[in-house]
């Protein structure tokens, strides 16, 4: 189904959604209704998020949780602590494309494959933000994952990925995102072996789509194309094992199928966006503009213009700019900028920023075009060019910290951290020439 934040209606068997009111005496079938709220139940209209379920069980017939070990989901992202898992750096820092388990090595699934690369902020107060990659050879087996602390927006970078959510199927490709809000509970089977992505969860708020000013009603990533799933419903006596991420912590269950949903109506669902449909506007004319104009999605703050995150991606298109230099300048800026790669090449960057690698530049840390691209740049004809990119940024108003698994090259899984990464500007010579204008 498709549309932005619609009021979506599904049923997978005829009659199931009951009409004209959410809670029947009886419900069709036999199936129980369970409301599941996205926001607070008196939050604006415009911001209220709810669905309701008609399920063969209801949610709240489980067995008590019981807390899990991961070592590579953090807890906290505290960085005085003497014992902490995170660590705090003004520096430039650069991965090379992080490991994913081969076909044939240990089961990995989706759960077990999140490693926190770097976040801030406490899910229980509702602040803050972490960044993930995910890397998994396997699929979840007779197993669910729910978040309760944020919304998951997951960046499909290799191999596709059939997401059995409550409220049905989504299947979703490199160069599609897909988001999943808090609370609701999936499953994550890869379609072509190992699997890589990236992953932003946010702790506070909603995706939203940014505003268009003056670009008017049409432009960047129009509501049409997010889609959402229809109802699909698996009935089976088969034990389930439910995990769910609260306070930082997973935790698991055992309970009924929680796939049983045979209808479903309301706004809040999973949904996903391919990239390619993402409409771009830039300069026709002269100088490079701010990323800003390649918003898909934003978590807003309570400071108007600041987002808690933007969701920034940086498509194919053609550049032509004249009397410019044409890739993005250097910058300090007092957001945090990570950045990934989906495939093609990032125009600042010659080499070393590869499809399945990543960067960040954190708050007023120096970044921009590595060396080779500012001398290419520099004199390159401006003839119309093309750029091929799918190159991403999570852009936050937060300082992160970085986890040890991310920083330590020693780490099982982490021999990734570009430690000569600063070098790719160290040659830009001084130019000055007081007597030559
Ligand atoms: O590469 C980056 O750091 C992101 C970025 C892109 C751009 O086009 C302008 C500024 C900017 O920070
Ligand atoms: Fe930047």
């Amino acid at each position: 189904m498709a549309g932005f934040d619609n009021e979506h209606q599904t049923e997978a068997l005829p009659g199931a959604l009951p009409q004209g009111q959410n809670n029947p005496q009886q419900c069709p079938y036999g199936l129980y209704a369970e409301q599941l709220s996205g926001t607070a139940f008196t939050a604006p209209r415009a911001a209220n998020q709810r669905t309701w379920f008609y399920r063969i069980r209801p949610s709240v017939c489980h067995q008590p949780f019981v807390r899990l070990d991961t070592p590579r989901v953090l807890r906290n992202f505290d960085v005085m602590h003497a014992n902490a898992a995170c660590e705090a750096t003004p520096n430039q820092l650069r991965w090379s494309p992080f490991e994913v388990p081969a076909a044939d090595a240990a089961p990995v699934d989706f759960v077990q494959g999140l490693h926190t690369v770097a976040g801030t902020g406490d899910p229980a107060l509702r602040q803050g933000l972490a960044i993930y990659v995910y890397a998994l050879n396997a699929p979840m087996r007779d197993k669910a994952f729910y978040n309760a602390d944020a919304d998951f927006l997951i960046v499909l970078q290799q191999g596709r990925l059939r997401i059995q959510t409550e409220m049905g199927m989504i299947q979703a490709e490199p160069h599609e995102i897909v988001v999943i809000p808090k609370g609701i509970r999936y499953a994550v089977t890869p379609l072509d072996g190992p699997s890589r992505g990236y992953i932003l969860e946010t702790f506070s708020g909603h995706w939203e789509l940014p505003e268009l000013g003056p670009i008017g009603a049409n432009g960047l990533a129009h509501p049409r194309d997010f889609l959402y799933p229809t109802a699909h419903y698996v009935d089976t006596e088969a034990p389930w094992n439910v995990v769910g991420k609260f306070q930082g912590q997973l935790f698991t269950t055992t309970q009924h199928c929680p796939f049983d949903v045979v209808a479903w109506h309301g706004n809040l669902a999973p949904f996903k966006y391919d990239l390619r449909r993402f409409q771009a506007i830039n300069s026709v004319s002269y100088d490079h503009p701010d990323p800003s104009i390649f918003t898909v999605l934003t978590v807003r703050s309570n400071t108007p213009g600041t987002a808690v995150a933007d969701f920034v991606y940086f498509p194919s298109r053609w550049t032509v700019a004249d009397h410019t230099f044409r890739p993005p300048w250097f910058h300090r800026n007092c957001m945090t900028e990570f950045m990934g790669l989906i495939a093609g090449q990032y125009d600042a960057k010659a080499e070393g920023f590869l499809p399945g690698g990543a960067s960040l530049h954190s708050c007023m840390t120096a970044h921009g075009p590595d060396r080779a691209t500012f001398e290419l740049a520099s004199t390159a004809p401006l003839a119309p060019h093309y750029v091929a990119s799918a190159a991403f940024m999570f852009e936050t108003c937060y300082t992160l910290a970085l986890s040890k698994w991310a920083l330590d090259p020693a780490l099982p899984g982490g021999r990734v951290l570009q430690r000569q990464y600063y070098q790719c500007w160290s040659g830009l010579e001084r130019r000055f020439r007081p007597d030559q204008r």
